[in-house]
């Protein structure tokens, strides 16, 4: 293996190797000096046996920064191009480098603690149904026959800890509420099983025929995206299937507002929905009824209460204030109870009154342990716990090692048959997610041009009927484009689903996808936004990784909540860059009951000698040969096809933009101003340098503008962005615009950004 990163990526053939490189690019002085460096080094072997950890030459750094790709063929563009070059000899590109993965990476700043000799134990799930016996739901004093529903037909032997606090409190008082509790305990019966338990009292107190659906709207309750009301209209119809007579239904949008007016019109009595939905049909729906309304849920309250939701919460609950009226029917209580309820909810007084809660109560799961300590008097404000059965691990990964490091932990994971079922991979944004879906779909060494194992070159009709076929097995999976088989890291013994979700995405392409991945009986593998950050509930996800890190470490918990659900296992990995990324190491020591001592670190040699390393296929190549392998043909297949080029190109401008959003107080750990835009280039699979992919907020230079202008005009510069696509990618010439609406965008998503169209 060449210490040079330029031999490393071009892996050229040997009668290549032993010509004399021409060096492009850079000034002249640059060039000069590399030309100079290369005729006093040895030809043959030199540094070999080099790997990332080998002291850099500060030179060769510089060296491989600007020094552009050779390629005897260059100037020959086009097919015949294509056809002529060598087979590992990268494509000449104007303005493009092909820099080596493993030089000039950064190195960690951190020193790790030394790990206690003595082993660590298993912690006890904190998130399980309480299985002493004692508790059961009739004991929290729900009506025989909810309880006896939970448990012949909901399968539900008892509550979990948060359930028996909260049905107790919300059973006894009318008092307002918080309920906070880990992400997996149950925290949705633990609203909906009292609400449920008295609207059924309300009918018993009503003498003719009881509550009915056109008896009044008594309950709304609203959740941050329309998944997640689905699934807790899915929750609710199940209890309900013990009280058919109460009627519930859905208004969240994605589908014809007239289908969701007939359904107000034929009256509900609890009514799950969306934000900006319900504001709406509010404003615009006579139909809608809210005088009866006397419990209102706020499901990821915290969330609701973000700036981005606020205003309209604000004016929810004011028009909720302004048109109720006691109700004719009997037992309807006379003011109107709110529930907040989050993994993450902080007593916010200030925002108390905004909403109108008043004087309510903090219901927490009481998680007694051995000793007779409570849990819960442990708690600070800021910080807040994570399952305990959950282990959690963090990975130090330079940008440039990024996309192969996520590649080879995902090799890793799915090597054998069971060994993990589901997982899911959180990005920040939805042109990363759209890029990723893309690499991992895509078979290794397949794409148009390329040539044989014996030399020769692929015919290309040969090559695009296998493209074909591929795409007509993604056709078949998936008729939307968002499933398909994970080639990059499915092997002989494991073939694994690809499945790809973002708030861009068609609703009902949105819901065929999650519903895919849920139901699906073959390892299966999500590439997702925030939009599946919070409250759902995806059965058998054993690992999450974390390959962006969260906007705010409240995010954090909740995604990483998406396993280790009700007292199951489950593993969860976040992906740090070497540098002030490390400080968040702080962050997930918080949300251990023991300051962290289970938290594991690895780092990206690790992660590429096991994914890479170890294959079921044999192969003689080392890992670090296979790594760039593997990057390198990710960069050509880039390069060939226009249209997976501008969403690599897309990813890394969204990719940065995003990265600013961080909020305020975490921003000194997500520092933009660290980022090494060359190197997150690498990750992107991008040859190009970070000025020339537009990115919002950097100037390009005169000089770019010009050469850019007559390559639009020779046509050579790349497709043009589709129509449509401009609203969040500004064009970037004009940078200045595209600073501007960043800042804002950053504004807007201070408090917390999830995807900047999440619901
Ligand atoms: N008492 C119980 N016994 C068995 N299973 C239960 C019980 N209560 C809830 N569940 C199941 O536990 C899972 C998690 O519940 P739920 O989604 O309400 O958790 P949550 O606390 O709201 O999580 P998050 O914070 O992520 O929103 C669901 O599949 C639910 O059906």
């Amino acid at each position: 293996m060449a210490d040079d990163g330029m031999l490393l990526n071009f892996a050229l053939g040997d009668s290549v190797i032993t010509q004399e490189a021409k060096y492009k690019g850079g000034t002249w002085r640059d060039r000069l000096s590399a030309k100079k460096r290369s005729q006093h080094q040895p030809r043959d072997g030199e540094g070999k046996g080099k790997g990332p950890h080998q002291p850099k030459n500060p030179n060769q750094t510089q060296l491989a920064k600007r020094q552009r790709t050779t390629d005897s063929n260059e100037g020959r563009g086009g097919e015949g191009g294509n056809r002529s070059r060598p087979q590992q000899g990268p494509r000449r590109h104007p303005g493009q480098f092909a820099s080596s993965l493993f030089t000039s990476n950064p190195e960690s700043t951190h020193v790790e603690e030394p790990k206690s000799e003595e082993p660590i134990e298993d912690a006890k799930p904190t998130n399980a149904p309480l299985v002493d016996g004692l508790d059961t739901f009739t004991n929290l004093g729900l009506s025989p026959n909810l309880a006896a529903h939970l448990l012949t037909k909901l399968e539900l032997k008892a509550p979990t800890a948060i359930q028996k606090a909260s049905v107790s409190q919300l059973l006894k008082e009318e008092s307002d509420a918080f309920i906070q509790a880990e992400t997996g305990s149950g925290k949705t019966l633990a609203y909906l099983l009292p609400l449920v338990q008295r609207i059924m009292a309300l009918s018993k107190a009503t003498k003719e025929d009881g509550v009915h659906r056109d008896s009044g709207l008594f309950a709304i309750i609203l959740a941050p995206t329309r998944e997640l009301c689905k699934q807790i209209s899915v929750v609710l119809e199940n209890v309900l299937r013990c009280a058919n007579w109460i009627v519930c239904g859905t208004v969240i949008g994605g589908e014809k507002k007239k289908s969701e007016k007939a359904r107000l019109r034929k009256g509900l009595n609890i009514l799950v929905a969306t934000p900006g939905r319900l504001a709406d049909h509010l404003d615009n729906t006579e139909a809608l009824n809210v005088s009866n309304v006397r419990w209102l849920v706020l499901d990821e309250g915290d969330r609701l209460m973000d700036l981005g939701f606020e205003e309209e919460l604000q004016g929810i609950v004011k028009k909720l204030d302004a048109r109720q009226r006691p109700s004719r029917v009997p037992g309807v209580p006379t003011r109107r109870t709110t529930v907040l309820c989050s993994a993450t909810l902080k007593m916010n007084v200030q925002r108390l009154g905004e909403i109108s809660l008043k004087d309510a109560v903090h219901i927490k799961a009481d998680l007694t342990d051995e000793d007779g300590e409570t849990e819960g008097k442990k708690d600070d404000e800021d910080s807040f716990r994570v399952p305990a059965q959950l282990k959690q691990s963090y990975a130090v990964v330079p940008s440039k090692l990024r996309l192969v490091s996520l590649t080879a932990f995902l090799k890793r994971t799915f090597i054998r048959k069971g060994s993990v079922m589901k997982a899911i991979v959180f990005v920040s944004c939805a042109d990363s997610a759209d890029f990723l879906f893309e690499v991992f779909s895509r078979e290794f060494g397949k794409r148009k041009g390329k040539k044989n194992r014996d030399g020769n070159h692929s015919d290309d009709e040969e090559e695009e009927s296998d493209e074909a076929k591929i795409l007509s097995e993604r056709e078949k999976m998936s008729p939307h484009g968002t499933i398909a088989p994970a080639a990059a890291f499915s092997n002989s013994l494991n073939s694994v689903r690809l499945h790809r979700l973002h708030g861009s995405l068609p609703q009902q392409i949105r819901t065929a996808t999650l519903k895919s991945f849920s139901r699906s009986d073959d390892p299966s593998v999500m590439v997702c936004t925030d939009v599946a950050a919070r409250g759902l509930d995806l059965p058998n996800v054993e690992l999450v990784i974390e390959y962006d890190p969260a906007f705010s470490a409240d995010d954090h918990t909740h995604r990483i909540g998406r396993t280790a659900r009700l007292g199951r296992d489950g593993r969860a990995c976040i992906f740090l860059q070497p540098g002030c990324e490390e400080n968040y190491v702080e962050i997930l020591k918080r949300g251990y009951r023991d300051g962290g001592k289970a938290l594991t670190r690895t780092d990206a040699t690790e992660i590429l000698k096991r994914g890479f390393g170890v294959s079921v296929d044999s192969s003689s190549k080392n890992w670090e040969e296979k790594t760039t392998d593997w990057q390198m043909d990710v960069e050509r297949w880039a390069l060939d096809n226009p249209k997976y080029l501008e969403m690599a190109r897309r990813g890394f401008q969204s990719h940065i933009r995003a990265y600013a959003t961080h909020i305020a107080s975490e921003r000194s750990m997500f520092d933009i101003k660290e980022l090494h835009l060359g190197h997150l280039a690498k990750s992107f699979a991008l040859r190009d340098r970070p000025g020339k992919i537009n990115v919002p907020g950097l100037r390009t230079s005169k000089e770019e503008t010009k050469k850019d202008f007559k390559a639009s005009r020779s046509g050579a510069a790349g497709q043009k962005r589709k129509a449509g696509a401009t609203d969040d990618n500004p064009v970037a010439s004009n940078t200045d615009d595209a600073a501007r609406r960043m800042r804002q965008k950053m504004r807007e998503n201070m408090a917390g950004a999830s995807e900047f169209n999440l619901a």
